[in-house]
């Protein structure tokens, strides 16, 4: 089974993702990267095309939030770029998922593309008990919140959801396995945590049993990515091997 490690691509030019890329291994094919707001939002469409000049998948995570319409025609739009996966916040409800799916396919088609996969956050891993329950005002606990939301992405017609290490095994055995798990919030033991809270290593969201992983900061802020990745990588592929 082929569990990709995402590596963030958190950084805030062309230039400096693309130095990253290098460190990595110039050929990007068979990994995929991450595009997330800071870098999408200073260098647009082209720094996608560039890395996928350069053979990566990509998760354009831009976590639309908004009424049914204005996502399901910005979904049309990213649908265009030809990317792997897109994200949602299932917390904007029912509707709004299936909008987004809606354009996702419709995009797809109008472009002869594949459409990308549709991935629902839940609870962002930097949130925490309190931050569900108190500012919130879930009645629900965190991680009852999680397996709601994350049946609602599925109902709705969601390929998968982003949730935190802590949840998957649950969210397997209730939503089922054919559904994907992305899981950010990865750390080995000695590296800083920053603000995310329901953190785990590569190994144990293999062994909770992950789709795939995200992995930022530990990789994209080291002096030596390439032997940062490779330690995140044999950590995610020893739990793989025990399964
Ligand atoms: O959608 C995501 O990728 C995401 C969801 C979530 O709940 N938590 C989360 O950390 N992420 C992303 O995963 C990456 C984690 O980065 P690091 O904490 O630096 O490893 C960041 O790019 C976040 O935007």
């Amino acid at each position: 089974m082929n569990r990709p490690l995402m590596v963030a691509f958190d950084v805030s030019n062309q230039q400096t993702a693309l130095k990253l890329a290098q460190a990595l291994g110039p050929d990007g094919r068979g990994k995929t990267v991450k595009v997330g707001m800071e870098l999408y939002y200073k260098e647009g469409a082209q720094i996608l095309q560039k890395l996928q000049e350069l053979g990566y998948a990509i998760f354009l995570d831009l976590k639309l939030y908004d009424i049914p319409h204005t996502v399901e025609k910005a979904m049309l739009q990213l649908a265009r770029l030809g990317v792997d996966y897109v994200t949602v916040h299932a917390m904007g409800g029912r509707e709004m998922l299936q909008a987004a799916k809606r354009g996702l396919v419709q995009g797809a088609a109008e472009s002869g593309l594949p459409a990308p996969k549709l991935l629902a956050i839940t609870e962002l891993t930097s949130a925490s008990e309190e931050i569900v329950t108190r500012e919130q005002n879930c009645r629900l606990s965190l991680k009852e919140q999680v397996l709601s939301l994350a049946k609602l992405a599925k109902d709705s017609g969601c390929d998968g959801v982003v949730c935190s290490a802590l949840e998957v095994e649950a969210l397997r055995r209730a939503v089922g396995d054919d559904f994907f798990y992305l899981v950010p919030g990865i750390r080995m033991a000695d590296d800083q945590v920053g603000d995310q809270v329901r953190v785990a290593t590569p190994a144990m969201a293999s062994k909770a049993g992950a789709s795939a992983i995200v992995v930022g900061r530990p990789i994209n802020q080291s002096p030596q990515p390439k032997r940062a990745y490779e330690r995140y990588l044999a950590d995610w592929q020893e739990g793989t091997k025990e399964e």
